[in-house]
């Protein structure tokens, strides 16, 4: 069953950050993505969720570029992905920043090195600059200044979290895709991720676009919410859409047990 799609009025008189229309995507026999559909604005943090194995990682793969569509339109900060010369999409790529589920820092490079990466390849400064700046992306995302020199496995996995958004930071993107950045924290890390991510967001003006299975995250730091079911987007909007909501993914996702008590915590 698909439900009426109803905007937010969070969206109202917003710029379209990312913008997906009728993208279909599959894999041999299989369609994944049937003709989906999504607006991102400006300045919102998006929380994505959907079923295991539902498509969310390609979605957010596809919008990345790194996996091919069928059909359909992506468009980021206004152009078009598919008109795009290789140096137009390399300029384009400087304006977001990724942190995807494992981490997946180097593993031979300290923390700073792996910041470092995506400058060295952008801009031409000194490696006295390229350590301030390293140092300040350390900073902001709550690192201990001795973190610069540590190799990953030398961190907890809060702290590659941490790092790992300090490299996507990198260059200042405008948007950050987050895949299921809180997984395998404990509750009180992945509380004071949010809460890095939502002040991140705040200062800095980001567009978050964040798949993520953890309630209490869309609860706390969300503007607004994307379901992703049967390879389209089932509903969208602020949490009081998905719960208001009577398809019966999102009924047994936002009123299940484990939904009751992150509300009951009082978020
Ligand atoms: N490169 C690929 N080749 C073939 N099938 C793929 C490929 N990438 C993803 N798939 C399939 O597409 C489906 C959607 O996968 P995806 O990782 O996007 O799910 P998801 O919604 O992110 O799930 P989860 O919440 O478990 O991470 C899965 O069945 C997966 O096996």
């Amino acid at each position: 069953m698909m439900l009426e799609r109803r905007p937010s009025d969070l969206t109202k008189n917003r710029d379209v950050i990312i913008s997906v229309r009728g993208v279909e995507v599959g894999f041999g026999e299989r369609t994944i993505l049937k003709g989906l559909d999504l607006d991102v604005y400006r300045g919102e943090i998006l929380g994505f969720v959907g079923g295991s194995g539902q498509g969310k990682s390609v979605l957010t793969r596809a919008i990345l570029g790194l996996v091919p569509k069928r059909a359909g339109t992506i468009q980021v900060l206004g152009q078009n992905l598919d008109d795009l010369s290789p140096e137009e999409r390399r300029q384009l790529e400087r304006h977001w920043g990724v942190l995807f589920q494992q981490g997946a820092l180097f593993s031979a490079l300290t923390v700073k090195q792996n910041i470092q990466v995506p400058m060295r390849e952008y801009l031409h400064l000194s490696d006295r600059l390229l350590d301030e700046l390293a140092m300040l992306k350390i900073e902001m995302v709550g690192l201990n200044p001795d973190a610069a020199d540590k190799l990953p496995s030398e961190l907890s996995g809060g702290m590659i979290k941490r790092a790992a958004l300090a490299r996507a930071l990198a260059l200042d993107p405008e948007i950050v895709f987050l895949d299921e950045p809180t997984s395998g924290l404990d509750p009180i890390g992945a509380g004071e991720f949010d809460d890095l991510i939502a002040t991140l967001q705040r200062t800095l003006g980001l567009t978050v676009f964040m798949v993520t299975h953890d309630l209490d995250s869309l609860y706390s730091v969300c503007d607004r919410i994307a379901a992703l079911g049967e390879g389209k987007i089932l509903a969208e909007g602020p949490i009081e859409v998905m719960l208001e909501s009577d398809h019966p993914w999102l009924r047994s996702y936002f009123h299940g047990k484990r939904a009751r008590a992150v509300m009951a915590g009082g978020a």
